[in-house]
């Protein structure tokens, strides 16, 4: 007879419980989709001795929705997202992202986070003498060895994955080019494809579309918004287009001097809170944009 201390050999699941256990997984998996995956509260941020740029900001953002962040030139847009993703310290608050507290992470912890955050930048940040797919696998750089990185070695997987997201994109064909040979919206397309390389549990942009003609511009913010829903990937997107952001977004948040003024949907974002947002600052767009406002709630 085995002895109590005995390991017993692999366990057989009866039918039954197998299919508990599965219905259980997808119920856990369904659940966890509906989630908070980014959670802000109460976050300021102060430069130096000045008056707070973020001013005790509150935001969740859930699984798979697009979020566009509105609002004046210094309203703290960029800071906001420069925050999430560390690059600069917030002064205090919490950030949390799928339940982790971002806000307080240091050397390898921090590395380990931001790579689950990809970042698209107004300026494609793209390295221009390096080929477009040595510029989409610098996604991966947070996953590889430093020798592996430095040996241009990356998994196979990785650049089977690359070509994948850059087939998505529509930039396969330029693998081998060299990033400065690329118009403005490949280049964008490659900025997307990087972050994504990431396997991000979020991607910010910042101005994704600012360097970008209008129609290369839509283009970006379509594709962003179905690689979102594709991906089940929340997106935040800081956006002086509001027209934009009305088309290509779930949600709005309007900032005004480091507060949140508004936070609704894009039938919800009339000319007063419009007028609330910009009002006495500045008028982006304003002729598109209150056209908009105009043709949905007139
Ligand atoms: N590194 C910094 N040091 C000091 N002040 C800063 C710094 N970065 C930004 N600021 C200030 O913080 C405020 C908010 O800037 P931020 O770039 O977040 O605004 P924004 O809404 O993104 O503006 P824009 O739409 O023009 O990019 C501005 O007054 C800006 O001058």
């Amino acid at each position: 007879m085995a002895g109590s201390g005995e390991l017993a050999g692999p366990v057989s699941l009866p039918g039954p419980a197998v299919s508990l256990l599965l219905v259980w997984m997808l119920l856990l998996s369904i659940g966890l989709q509906g989630i908070a995956m980014l959670e802000i509260t109460q976050l300021v941020k102060r430069y130096g001795r000045n008056d707070p740029v973020l001013k005790g900001l509150d935001l969740t953002v859930e699984g798979n929705s697009v979020v566009s962040i509105v609002g004046a030139s210094g309203a703290g847009k960029s800071t906001l997202l420069r925050c999430i993703n560390r690059l600069i310290e917030p002064s205090s608050g919490s950030i949390k992202l799928n339940g982790d507290e971002l806000s307080n992470l240091h050397g390898q912890a921090l590395r380990q986070a931001r790579r689950r955050i990809g970042m698209v930048f107004q300026g494609f940040n793209l390295i221009d003498r390096l080929t477009v797919m040595e510029n989409v696998l610098a996604g991966r750089l947070g996953y590889v060895s430093f020798l592996q990185a430095w040996r241009r070695r990356f998994p196979q997987q990785d650049i089977e994955r690359a070509f994948e997201l850059m087939e998505r994109v529509g930039i396969a064909q330029y693998a081998n080019k060299r990033a400065d040979e690329l118009s403005g919206g490949e280049r964008q397309r490659v900025g997307v494809v990087r972050a994504l390389m990431q396997e991000p549990d979020i991607l910010l942009a910042d101005e994704p579309t600012a360097s970008l003609d209008p129609v290369t511009s839509e283009q970006i913010m379509k594709l962003m918004h179905s690689l979102a829903h594709e991906l089940s990937l929340p997106v935040l997107i800081n956006i002086h287009n509001v027209a934009q952001a009305r088309t290509y977004t779930e949600r709005i948040v309007g900032l005004r001097h480091g507060h949140m003024i508004f936070d609704g949907s894009p039938a919800q974002f009339d000319k007063a809170a419009l007028e609330e947002i910009y009002g006495g600052i500045e008028a982006p767009d304003e002729t598109t944009a209150s056209a908009t406002a105009e043709e949905h709630h007139g």
